[in-house]
């Protein structure tokens, strides 16, 4: 059997998971799966875990654990032939556990960002309801201020990007994540990155990765020939 390399991607909010998994799946070739793109495909589906989502998502709310693993698992079994690195999914021990049913993994990529800097970044995240993209209004501007690059369409600054919102979010996520890290931790596979910026973590993670995947892609092409 063909061995492929599989991730996980973990921080808080504004910790920079989207923007370094856009340069982990364009520099090693891998597929970004993104747990918020699969909710908003869902919701715009209106599959049944799609119409339960969007209930909690309106309020505010992270979807239950049932819920997002009834609307994920499946899709992970159409990538059975690929390589991926997993963003916003496991947020919390019993989706962990349930990814680990499913798949083993290789690397659990888990980002510390200090708190005065995920406020900074937030307060100037604006995003595209619809297709999901993220600007920084300082560090990856759009083309034109306030509208999406592809569509035209306005951009939206989210009500929980708000500094005081941040500080209830980030205490949420620490608590439900500590036992996430524990069990990557316990398994072997966590690897924390530490910085206030992107850029400095970057070479870290891209140096880790690889030594990790020519390792597992020449592994997978040797089993493909046999
Ligand atoms: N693993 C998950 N568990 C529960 N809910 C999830 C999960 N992934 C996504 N969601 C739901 O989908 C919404 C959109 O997810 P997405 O990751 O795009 O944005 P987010 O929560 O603003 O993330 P971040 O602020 O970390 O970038 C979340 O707010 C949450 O309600
Ligand atoms: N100033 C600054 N902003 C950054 C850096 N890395 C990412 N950002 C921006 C992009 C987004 O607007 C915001 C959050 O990044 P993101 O990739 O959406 O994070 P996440 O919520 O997916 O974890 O911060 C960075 O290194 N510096």
């Amino acid at each position: 059997m063909s061995k492929l390399f599989r991730a996980v991607i973990m921080g808080p909010p504004g910790s920079g998971k989207g923007t370094i998994s856009e340069r982990i799946a364009h520099s090693f070739g891998l597929k970004h799966l993104s747990s918020g793109d699969f909710v908003r495909e869902n919701i715009a589906a209106k599959t049944e875990a799609g119409v339960q989502a969007k209930t909690y998502i309106k309020k505010g709310l992270l979807v239950p654990d049932l819920v997002m693993t009834r609307l994920l698992l499946p899709r992970l079994e159409e990538m059975t032939k690929y390589s991926w690195l997993l963003d916003g999914f496991p947020r919390t021990l019993a989706q962990a556990e349930a990814l680990n049913s499913a798949c083993d993994l290789d690397v659990a990529i888990n980002l510390n960002i200090p708190l005065e800097t995920l406020k900074e970044r937030l307060r100037h995240r604006w995003i595209h309801p619809p297709s999901g993209r993220v600007y920084n209004m300082c560090f990856n501007p759009p083309r034109v201020q306030g509208i999406d690059d592809i569509t035209g369409e306005p951009l939206i600054q989210q009500e929980d990007d708000r500094p005081e919102a941040l500080v209830a979010r980030l205490r949420h996520y620490k608590d439900v994540a500590k036992p996430v890290i524990d069990f990557y931790k316990a398994k072997g596979i966590l690897y924390t990155f530490s910085d206030t910026e992107t850029d400095q973590i970057w070479p870290n993670i891209s140096t880790l990765l690889s030594t990790k995947i020519p390792t597992i892609q020449s592994d997978a092409r040797c089993a493909s020939t046999h």
